[in-house]
């Protein structure tokens, strides 16, 4: 079953449409035509036509485009229609006289073979001729036809299947010796027409006029007949709304003058119908048009949906049918149309024991409800349980199989195993806090034990609170370790696993050599100091460090000397690598003393230090803006003290860097720098810059595009100042691989970087160009033999020269054929019944061969039919 046609909007802009407007068919029901033409041939072989109700035109465009040329054509419509070449046309009523006269005047004694009906009254509109129903059309078109038609000559009318169908075509039967209806492919499914060909007129000499006469011709349809119309009808109503999901065919055809499949209908109809039901079923839409219906839009009733219900019908459910006709109901008992009903419930006497019974009944439900509730949470929880415990499960048997991540140890393991409760899993501040917390606490814990033995007049209750603080804090002190301990097995494992792990381990260590800026330099060691001529753009943070450096006694580097600004960043870059990578290798006795002089940094850390050593702050004891902070942590001047002993502070500058200038410090950064060093400098001069980055920076530097300067300034970044100290190594790891800053890059140094990769493709890999060696040696081994022949033939004394010289071209051909001869292909060859398991070359098989079994030569086919595929892939 084909699908509804939509007969509105775009619907209506189906393929004859989009045909027509290209075919330059005024009317898509050109293609009714053409289609019934092509079914009946009527067309060809007339010399005159008459088409009756022809405006706009198509149908006589298609017969002119058919029919014989000097054919007569002539149209007929209310409305005037524009010109078509070969065809003659007026404006006329078809039903009336004047329209016969014109018609006659037009053919003069001419008889038509061809008449074309396609006429619909113009349903809605003032004009008078609407009075005439489809079928009373038809039969005035017929009372034409049939005194114009030719004997023999057809009839083609448009029908609607109406009441008054089959008396139409019992006509039709009488006056023609074929009827035959039809539906054209263009003729949309929704509508109710059908196309009536009647074939071989037989043009009686008389015709008796009741056969003409609407009045007489549909006498016969019976009050019976319409009786049992309008039952089907409204059953077919009652059934829209009862049961709207469900679509019906008009089988019994439609009803009188009812061509149209959308109805409108006004409100006061359907409030004042005898039945709304059948009334809902038949129409498409309740319109507010008359002043009383939009009076009525404006009651409180009439809710929007209401509205909206009445848009569409067709489109609503059985419950919106509910609410039009409960609102139908309320309406009409306000116009005083029906009885207002009152709700029974309201006239029922309500008695004392009713009241008691409900009491009973409500308490009753009520704790039902309760007892539901109750069982619904203890349900619940239950649920919960077992999904706790689940989860426990499953923790342990994931560290059991060493599958679980230390991150997740550390959440799973605080929840499952160590009962620290949901809250520690969850807030992770809160957790955070009481680690420093603890740390803290495990410090005073440790001072106070040192100074138990002078303060034994402490009371009581502290040593309480710090007791059980101390078993809390060093709980999560454990977990901390026990966290880091499984941190570093997973590592171990992971590099076990991953053989790429333990490349990346290494690299890792370059990773950090990674330019971030000088931030980072200072951050790490403070750097040095390498070129003046960038001295004079005031002391900043850097410059001033160095000074502070230089103050201190640290011997000048031999780099002084550059004046490029390229070369001193980079010298400086490497310099400060190679002190990098003295900090994050195994650092000496003194050197760990430096480090540990700060434990507490995460607020007064080396950069920071740098930071609040540049002019601005001088004179601004940093100290004294920490003093607090300091002041609170006991520990942190016993540490200061051992600063003071490791710097020789000539001025008073607590700055850290001053105890790297000890000869030993020095040393050890040559001697843990210079190999990196060297090595980088080695692998730059051989393979050049191979990061972006690289390529970018150093582009800018050639141009003169960044300064020294510049440089320095761009690494006092966000990602330059951050404390690592008091971190996890897995959350310092995680940071090592994101948090990084973001160094510029150009497209040309992309593109030079890419560049350089694709001329390194293109290059043949080793084997290949060796063999190519090979095979080009041989060729050459071949034609030196060749030549050697020929020397031979050629100093032989019994030929003569022209002998000597065709025996020279015949070698040379030789050689040189040889050279570039390609190997001859090895035949494979199957043994097969008879021939299995003889020995020797198989007959009929010349050159190189290799004896298989069917299945290898399956296998072999299977293979190189493969790599054909995977070569075409590439
Ligand atoms: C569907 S159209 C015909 C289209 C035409 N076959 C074509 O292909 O262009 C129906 C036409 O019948 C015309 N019509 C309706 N009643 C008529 C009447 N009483 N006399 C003449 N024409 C009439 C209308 O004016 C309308 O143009």
């Amino acid at each position: 079953m084909g699908k509804a046609q939509k007969k509105t909007g775009k619907g209506r802009l189906d393929k004859y449409y989009k045909l027509a407007k290209e075919q330059g068919y005024r009317a898509r029901s050109a293609f009714k035509l053409i289609q019934l033409n092509k079914k009946y041939n009527v067309l060809e072989s007339a010399r005159c036509c008459i088409d009756l109700c022809a405006a706009p035109g198509g149908w006589l465009q298609v017969a002119s485009k058919y029919m014989p040329v000097n054919s007569i054509i002539v149209g007929v419509d209310l409305v005037p229609i524009k010109p078509i070449p070969r065809v003659s046309t007026f404006a006329a009523d078809i039903t009336t006289p004047t329209c016969r006269n014109l018609i006659r005047s037009e053919l003069k004694d001419w008889k038509a073979d061809v008449v074309l009906h396609d006429g619909a009254p113009n349903v809605g509109t003032a004009w008078v001729q609407d009075a005439y129903s489809q079928s009373e059309l038809v039969l005035m078109s017929l009372k034409l036809a049939v005194e114009f038609l030719i004997k023999g000559g057809t009839f083609v009318t448009k029908v609607f299947r109406s009441a008054d169908y089959n008396s139409l075509i019992w006509i039709f039967n009488q006056l023609f010796g074929r009827v035959e209806a039809t539906k054209p492919p263009s003729s949309r499914n929704v509508s109710a027409e059908i196309f009536v060909v009647c074939r071989e007129f037989l043009a009686p000499k008389y015709i008796d006029p009741k056969f003409l006469d609407p009045k007489h011709a549909f006498k016969e349809l019976s009050a019976s007949v319409v009786n049992a119309d309008k039952e089907n009808i409204s059953a077919h109503a009652h059934a829209n709304v009862f049961m709207p999901e469900k679509k019906r065919r008009q089988r019994e055809g439609y009803a009188e003058g009812d061509y149209t499949l959308h109805r409108t209908s006004s409100a006061s109809e359907f409030i004042r119908c005898p039945d709304p039901v059948a009334f809902l079923g038949s129409i498409n839409r309740i319109a507010f048009q008359s002043e009383e219906d939009k009076e009525w839009t404006k009651l409180a009733i009439t809710t929007s949906d209401i509205l909206s219900n009445c848009e569409d019908l067709k489109v609503l459910g059985k419950s919106d049918f509910k609410a039009l006709i409960k609102w139908r109901k309320s309406l009409r008992e306000e116009l005083g149309l029906d009885v207002k009903t009152i709700p029974t419930e309201e006239l029922t006497e309500k008695v004392e024991i009713v009241d008691d019974v409900d009491q009973e009944q409500a308490i009753g439900e009520e704790v039902g409800r309760l007892e539901r509730l109750n069982t619904e949470a203890a349900a619940r929880t239950k649920r919960e349980r077992r999904k706790t415990n689940e989860a426990r499960a499953r923790t342990i048997q994931r560290m059991q199989l060493q599958m679980t991540a230390p991150l997740d140890i550390g959440l799973e393991q605080s929840d499952a195993n160590l009962g620290l409760g949901q809250d520690d899993v969850f807030d992770l501040q809160d957790t955070e806090k009481r680690i420093r917390k603890g740390r803290l606490v495990s410090r005073l814990v440790g001072q106070m034990d040192d100074e138990h033995g002078r303060n034994d007049s402490q009371p009581e209750q502290n040593v309480k609170e710090s007791d059980a603080e101390d078993d809390e804090e060093g709980r999560i002190a454990g977990l901390e370790a026990d966290l880091d301990d499984l941190y570093d097995a997973y590592k171990d494992r992971l590099n076990e696993r991953d053989a790429k792990a333990k490349a990346r381990e290494d690299r890792k260590g370059k990773e950090k050599e990674e330019w971030h800026g000088f931030g980072v330099i200072e951050e790490q060691d403070g750097g040095e100091d390498d070129s003046n001529s960038e001295a004079s753009e005031g002391e900043r943070g850097w410059n001033a460090m160095e000074r502070a450096k230089l103050e201190g006694g640290e011997s000048s580097s031999s780099d002084d000397d550059s004046d490029s600004d390229a070369e001193s960043v980079r010298e400086i870059t490497v310099k400060t690598k190679k002190r990098q990578l003295g900090v994050v290798s195994e650092p000496p006795a003194k050197k760990t003393k430096l480090v540990s002089s700060k434990p507490n940094g995460s607020s007064t850390g080396r950069s920071a230090q740098i930071w609040f050593d540049q002019d601005i702050f001088k004179g601004v004891n940093i100290d004294d803006i920490e003093g607090d902070e300091q002041e609170s942590e006991p520990e942190s001047a016993s540490d200061e003290e051992n600063v003071d002993e490791v710097c020789s502070t000539e001025n008073g500058d607590d700055f850290e860097v001053v105890p790297q200038d000890n000869d030993d410090d020095v040393e050890m950064w040559d001697v843990d720098g210079a190999n990196e060093d060297k090595l980088r400098e080695e692998m730059m001069l051989k393979h050049g810059l191979t990061t972006a980055e690289a390529v970018t920076l150093a582009q800018q530097l050639v141009n003169r595009e960044k300064t020294k300067s510049q440089l320095i300034d761009d690494g006092f970044n966000r990602y330059s100042l951050n404390s690592k100290e008091d971190l996890p190594a897995w959350f310092l790891d995680d940071e090592t691989k994101h948090y990084k800053s973001n160094l510029p890059v150009t497209k040309e140094a992309v593109e030079i970087l890419r560049a350089r990769q694709r001329a390194l493709n293109a290059r043949p890999i080793k084997k290949v160009a060796e063999a190519k060696a090979r095979k080009k040696f041989k060729a050459m081994q071949k034609l030196q033999k060749a030549m050697k022949n020929a020397e031979g033939v050629n100093e032989s004394t019994d030929m003569s020269e022209r002998e000597k010289a065709q025996q020279i071209q015949k070698l040379m051909l030789k050689g040189l054929a040889k050279a570039t001869q390609k190997k001859s292909e090895v035949k494979v060859v199957v043994a097969k019944s008879a021939h299995k398991g003889l020995k020797g070359r198989p007959k009929g098989v010349k050159g190189r061969y290799r004896m298989v079994d069917a299945r290898g030569k399956k296998e072999l086919r299977a293979k190189k039919r493969r790599e054909k595929a995977n070569k075409k892939k590439r």
